[in-house]
């Protein structure tokens, strides 16, 4: 049995070990390391996969090291507080004062930022001053505020700033908050029901029985912005995990991949831009499919041009996706749904397979808390003393999971819990692809 002093030193030898490697990281990608107040963008690899695999041992050891030390009130107490920073940054990113002083490196005086976002100076100076102190902007000499890596993310052009907006406002004001009320209301609180979640709660007077997608159906301004904001999640999530560690280029010429549920094809981009083998199909909700269209246009005609992307309307709970691709690819779709629906949609895909395509799910896999190894989750158990699942380096799966219950009834699954669904449905499992942050799930014909 390790006494509390080896316990807690371990966590500060595992600390040192992960910010070395790091530090290791960003050399060997010819980055710059980064430092926390300069005033441009971080230079990240272009993969981050290796760094990712680092972070997750730092963030762990990191926080595990500070709450065993820390009295449990004043830590409970901080994380009670959380609410008001997300509040704060709401005011910061939709007020656009990152936008706002991005001229002057060297600062602006709270003043001037209060007269160009039409807020009241002590109130906008209360909240830099708290985001300050954790490192988002940076209080250059009292009240003069310039940005800093942290605070650029909040920047218009930065799909971060469109992922932060949603969440600080939307789901906030009809998710969030009303959660606990949602969980205790005798009509919501056992069904799993994707009409009885916490957001449909909030949105009940406004769209009776509507889920958050029939909400953005209603408010197309929103859809965009959930459109962007699917962009910051693909930065988050690691795209390039999986668009440069998925054997793609090993696919014959001309191959099909159709990405179900694509959004706007933040993934499938990256894939037609990179794989000139691949040919790619993209199917959503008929406005989905039309905004598809649009992006592709702005971002990269080429595909069109050369006759490599398709767009095809698809109502993935009515109707089969293109017939006889050789892969179909299902980002952030599974998580949206309850387990009856994700069944839906899987059959679907599966009748309209040929016996040598794969499914490609890729999402948040939840590891356990209590044992975790590539057979439970397809990543590798944490180093002792942290938790098996790394504690603090996986809190934006578990985080994320309760995210999906709170706005659709849905969640994120563990291994296990995809391969149920999916032998329900005649798929195969056939390996997990760890990506750090998310991972896919590899199926074939169960025939
Ligand atoms: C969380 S987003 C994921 C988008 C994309 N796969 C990505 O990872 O960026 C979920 C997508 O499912 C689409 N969707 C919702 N209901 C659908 C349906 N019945 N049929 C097809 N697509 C649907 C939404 O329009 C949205 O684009």
């Amino acid at each position: 049995m390790s006494s509390p002093k080896d316990v807690l030193r371990g966590l500060v030898a595992l600390i040192n070990s992960a910010a070395e490697d790091a530090m290791r990281q960003y050399d060997r990608a010819g980055c710059e390391i980064p430092t926390i107040d300069a005033p441009n963008e971080q230079q990240l690899p272009s993969d981050t996969t290796e760094l990712k695999k680092a972070l997750r041992v730092l963030e762990g050891a990191c926080r595990q090291l500070c709450i065993t030390l820390t009295p449990p009130a004043l830590t409970m107490w901080t994380r009670a507080l959380a609410t008001n920073d997300v509040a704060c940054l709401r005011v910061a990113v939709s007020s656009k004062v990152a936008d706002v002083i991005a001229q002057q490196p060297e600062g602006m005086h709270v003043k001037e930022i209060a007269e160009k976002t039409n807020l009241h100076q002590r109130k906008l100076q209360k909240v830099l001053r708290a985001l300050a102190a954790t490192h988002c902007f940076r209080e250059v000499t009292p009240d003069v505020f310039a940005n800093n890596p942290l605070s650029l993310t909040l920047r218009q052009e930065n799909t971060i700033s469109a992922l932060v907006r949603m969440r600080a406002t939307e789901f906030n004001k009809f998710a969030v908050s009303n959660f606990y009320d949602a969980l205790v209301d005798p009509e919501y609180s056992h069904s799993l029901d994707k009409r009885r979640s916490a957001w449909s709660w909030g949105i009940r007077n406004e769209i009776p029985n509507g889920t958050m997608f029939d909400y953005m159906e209603a408010h197309p301004e929103s859809y965009s912005q959930f459109h962007r904001a699917m962009g910051g999640i693909a930065k988050i999530t690691g795209l390039e995990g999986v668009v440069n560690h998925f054997p793609w280029k090993d696919l014959p010429q001309g191959s099909t991949v159709c990405d179900v549920g694509s959004g706007v094809g933040m993934v499938s981009i990256e894939l037609a831009k990179k794989y000139p083998n691949l040919h790619l199909m993209l199917q959503d909700l008929p406005s989905v499919v039309i905004q598809a269209q649009q992006f592709w246009a702005e971002k990269y005609p080429t595909a069109a041009e050369e006759q490599r992307v398709n767009f095809r309307p698809l109502d993935f709970f009515a109707e089969s996706p293109a017939k006889d691709q050789d892969v179909y690819y299902i980002r952030q779709i599974i998580h949206d749904w309850p387990d009856e629906d994700c069944e839906k949609i899987l059959k679907n895909v599966r009748a309209a397979m040929k016996p040598s395509s794969r499914v490609l799910i890729h999402e948040y896999i939840i590891p356990s808390n209590t044992s975790c190894g590539a057979r439970d989750s397809g990543r590798e158990t944490a180093p002792k003393p942290l938790l098996p699942n790394y504690g603090y380096g996986s809190t934006r799966t578990y985080l994320q999971d309760v995210n999906m219950l709170i706005l659709l009834n849905a969640g994120e699954r563990t291994l296990e819990e995809f391969n149920i669904i999916a032998a329900k449905t005649g798929l195969r499992f056939v390996k997990v692809w760890d990506f750090l942050e998310t991972g896919v799930i590899e199926y074939e014909v169960d025939v």
